[in-house]
């Protein structure tokens, strides 16, 4: 019998760094090159001259739209946001405690019970309830963000788009168009990342052939941690603590000294600056110069001085997130589920496309316990 002290050491990566886990052709994270490619368009043209729903039927379709085939799919799409009322009703059951992240990752695992195309695994079904989640997570996180200010929520505008949706629903006044193109900008850059986390979560789930809401709400549940999604609240509440530019040393220092992980830098796959946080450093300056509130952008400034100057890892997706969903003044305990608003763009194609050719993800472990041992009854046990 082959005990576990003879079995070969196979060679193994901690994190699965730099592992192929699968064939996609959604994106193309390029850590050399610092360029993010969503369906071979760099996102610097997408966010530039794109909307985050033209983005959606990109990801999901595989090719950008003509123009009256698009209008058919934003009436479909977003032409008709509403959240049922049954999602409603659980939302009005939450205890305040409750963060909008858990309260999502319920939430949305709750809405598959009333999805129409319940039960339905069809590529077209597949494909409503891709488009359901994602007009309806933005509507989750706001009313939930109004009930526990103890107000109302809200209708969303026909005919608007997710980011202006999302904010007048939150915010109960139309927004400014200036900070609707830089939320929607936003939503283009966190659409999708390859395997990142909660996209290989998302993944896994779905390789055992389960159904589409518990792939996403796996995926979620992987984005509410802080080396991840988490990340961007994190960085806000760093932000916060050291309050103006002229403090970020005695913040920064001691802890880059002690190999502590700052919030919002490093990456896994980028070797230079993530392309999103340069595009999303220019919006935080045009954002930060409409209102006026320029501290917290200078506080980030000078953190991201001192970590090029004494560490060798750059700003992330979610270094100048953080700075500029606070200065269109919304509360941080939201930055992580803005995430998800986009980035269910990315996990629902990722499921759709293993899907196309599933097999079962199962990798192994190096085991590492103790060789076989003999079981000693309880009262034989010294
Ligand atoms: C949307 C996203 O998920 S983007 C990532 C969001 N997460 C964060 O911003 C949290 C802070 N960052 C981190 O914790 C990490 O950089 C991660 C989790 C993103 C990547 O982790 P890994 O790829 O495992 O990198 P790892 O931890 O091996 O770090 C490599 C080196 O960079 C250093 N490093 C990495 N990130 C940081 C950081 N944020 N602050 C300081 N040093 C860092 C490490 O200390 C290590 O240095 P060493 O080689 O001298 O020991
Ligand atoms: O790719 C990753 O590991 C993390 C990331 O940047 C993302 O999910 O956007």
């Amino acid at each position: 019998m082959t005990t576990p002290s003879t079995l070969p050491a196979k060679p193994f990566e901690a994190g699965l760094a730099d592992v192929i886990a699968c064939n996609s052709s959604i994106c193309l994270v390029d850590g050399d090159n610092c360029r993010l490619l969503y369906r071979g368009y760099d996102i610097v043209d997408l966010a530039e001259h794109s909307t985050f729903e033209e983005v959606a039927y990109l990801l999901w379709y595989g090719r950008l739209p003509g123009f009256v085939e698009f209008q058919a799919f934003l009436d479909g799409f977003t032409g008709c946001m509403k959240l049922p009322v049954e999602t409603v009703m659980i939302l009005r059951m939450f205890p305040h405690a409750a963060t909008p992240m858990e309260v999502l990752r319920t939430a949305v695992s709750s809405m598959g019970h009333w999805d129409p195309d319940s039960g339905n695994t069809r590529l077209d079904a597949s494909l409503r309830k891709a488009q359901r989640l994602t007009e309806r997570i933005p509507l989750i996180i706001a009313s939930h963000q109004r009930l526990r200010d103890g107000k109302e929520p809200i209708e969303p505008r026909s005919n608007y788009g997710i980011a202006f949706n999302f904010l007048y629903t939150l915010q109960g006044r139309e927004p400014d168009p200036i900070m609707v193109k830089a939320m929607d900008t936003a939503l283009i850059l966190h659409a999708d990342h390859e395997l990142n986390a909660s996209t290989f979560a998302a993944r896994v789930t779905a390789a055992t052939m389960t159904d589409i809401y518990s792939a996403v709400t796996s995926a979620i549940a992987a984005l509410k941690g802080p080396l991840h999604g988490g990340a961007n609240a994190e960085v806000m509440r760093m932000l916060e603590e050291i309050g103006k530019p002229e403090r970020a040393a005695d913040w920064v220092l001691p802890r880059l000294a002690e190999k502590v992980k700052i919030p919002g830098f490093g990456h896994r796959v980028y070797r230079c600056e993530d392309p999103r946080a340069t595009i999303l450093r220019k919006e935080v300056n045009k954002i930060t110069a409409l209102t006026g509130e320029t501290q917290l952008y200078e506080t980030a400034q000078a953190v991201e001085e001192l970590m090029l100057a004494n560490s060798k890892v750059f700003a992330n997706v979610d270094f100048y997130s953080a700075p500029l969903y606070h200065a269109m003044g919304i509360p941080v305990e939201l930055f992580t589920p803005i995430f998800a608003v986009s980035r269910v763009v990315g996990w629902t194609a990722h499921i759709l496309e293993q899907w196309k050719n599933n097999r079962l993800i199962r990798p192994t472990a190096h085991y590492t316990g103790p060789a076989l041992t003999s079981y000693v009854n309880i009262g034989s046990r010294s």
